[in-house]
């Protein structure tokens, strides 16, 4: 014990260093957390700030630590400080914590990495670049429609989701070509997310669209929603029809659907252009819904820069690494729908010039052959895909083109990927 810490010795090299305080606050006993909702019951303010262990001991189940009489009160207690301003739990018997090994070794509190830490990088995620588009998508992941949503039990759901987070996205082979059938599809996910766009949607090319996606134009890769704090996670596009005008009963020509592995795309920037890759991770960008019926310019965005292009997790190591493709979990790319911002967001002509030439770059990869993969979607054959990681664009069509689908909350994705033991 040295200046209010504990010091442990894990015999691996790594002696890690924890606070008392910090350890006091995060006793794991039923008294200081709730025994069935893990919650904290301690009321982290009414510890001692200059709190010191009593004593500590070495246990075959863990670090055993006794600490002073009066070292806290549970919250319950603290509710009721006002009424009986002397009593208070734990007054005056002292209180014994157990922390396990394996929880202390892979809970460091300062940034040196414990062995133990787990990887700061998402899991392994497959990066896909450029697929034949004679083979696409026979050799790009699927996962046939009634081993989904029919299948007596989830193996056919665990390899669907498992495909969505390795690879970004997963064809469904076999769905019946209607909106029932696709709702149902992505209701074994989650609940399908509602924006200004509605829930579950089908749509067409219409006159006055509120978004491009309603014409007939092309669609540059891009992800959707970007003016969202919290952009939408998943996406599916089920194509149930497209006819020529002149004659229904030829196919329409054109709009092929084209994807891009945006974890890829990024490595590639980040190994070629390193310069770029920080321009594109550093300074926040804002855009809109410009036509949407919410009424036009809608943003939600919580921060009033809005975000970088790319967004990486923030591991307490990231305050000494630069951001890179190991900590990439969020891309934001919508070149039609960037606004130019109310809040500066750039320091000075240099950042700015930086900027452009960074996403002058980042929009020629995405367009490039190695990374762009062009599927002529199929009525009966939707995909969805991670709006997260991947980018999604159209080529120009003719003619009637249906399209359903929609979106789910990311957050939804993985909680329904851990209660089925998918690691994400
Ligand atoms: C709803 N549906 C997918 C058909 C159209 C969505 C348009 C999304 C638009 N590009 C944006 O990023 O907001
Ligand atoms: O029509 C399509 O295939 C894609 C439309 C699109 O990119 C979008 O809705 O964001």
């Amino acid at each position: 014990m040295a200046n209010q810490e504990v010091i442990v010795d894990f015999n691996t090299g790594t002696a890690l260093r924890y606070p008392s305080f910090w350890l006091r606050d995060h006793c794991p006993c039923s008294e200081c957390q709730h025994p069935s909702t893990h919650q904290r019951q301690l009321d982290t303010f009414t510890i001692d700030p200059e709190i010191k262990v009593s004593s500590v001991r070495s246990t075959p189940s863990g670090l055993e630590v006794v600490w002073p009489n009066s070292s806290s009160r549970d919250s319950s207690s603290h509710e009721n400080a006002n009424a009986n301003a002397n009593t208070s739990t734990n007054t005056n018997k002292t209180h014994t914590s157990v922390y396990p090994w394996e929880w202390l070794e892979t809970h460091p509190p300062f940034v040196q990495a414990s062995k133990k830490t787990p990887a700061t990088a998402a899991a392994v995620q497959r990066a896909w670049t450029h697929v034949a588009p004679s083979a696409a998508p026979t050799n790009l992941p699927r996962v046939a429609y009634s081993a989904i949503v029919d299948g007596p039990d989830t193996d056919g759901l665990k390899r669907f989701l498992q495909h969505i987070h390795t690879y970004g996205l997963c064809f469904v082979p076999g769905t019946p070509a209607n909106p029932a059938a696709t709702q149902t599809l992505v209701e074994r996910i989650a609940h399908i997310r509602a924006t200004h766009y509605g829930g579950f949607w089908d749509f067409t090319s219409e006159a006055n669209p509120i978004d491009t996606a309603y014409t007939n134009d092309p669609l540059p890769p891009h992800t959707d929603t970007t003016y969202f704090t919290d952009p939408a996670g998943l996406q599916l596009f089920h194509l149930l029809s497209h006819t020529s005008l002149q004659d229904p009963s030829r196919a329409g020509q054109g709009g092929e659907s084209t994807f891009v592995d945006g974890f890829a795309a990024a490595a590639h920037l980040y190994h070629h252009f390193p310069d770029h890759y920080r321009a594109l991770a550093t300074y926040p960008i804002t855009s809109a819904a410009l036509g949407s019926p919410a009424g036009a310019f809608l943003n939600t965005n919580a921060a009033l820069q809005g975000y970088p292009v790319l967004n990486h997790s923030s591991p307490s190591a990231s305050r000494v690494a630069a951001p890179s493709p190991a900590t990439l979990v969020q891309i934001r790319w919508n070149n039609l729908d960037r606004l130019a911002p109310a809040t500066p967001t750039f320091p000075n002509h240099t950042a700015l010039k930086a900027w452009y030439a960074a996403a002058r770059e980042w929009a020629r990869i995405l367009e490039s052959p190695e990374f762009l993969l062009t599927v002529k979607l199929q009525p009966g054959e939707p995909v969805i895909f991670d709006n997260w990681r991947v980018l999604h664009g159209r080529l120009a069509f003719e003619g009637k083109r249906r399209v359903c689908g929609a979106y789910t909350a990311m957050d939804d994705f993985s909680a329904k990927c851990r209660s089925l033991a998918i690691e994400v």
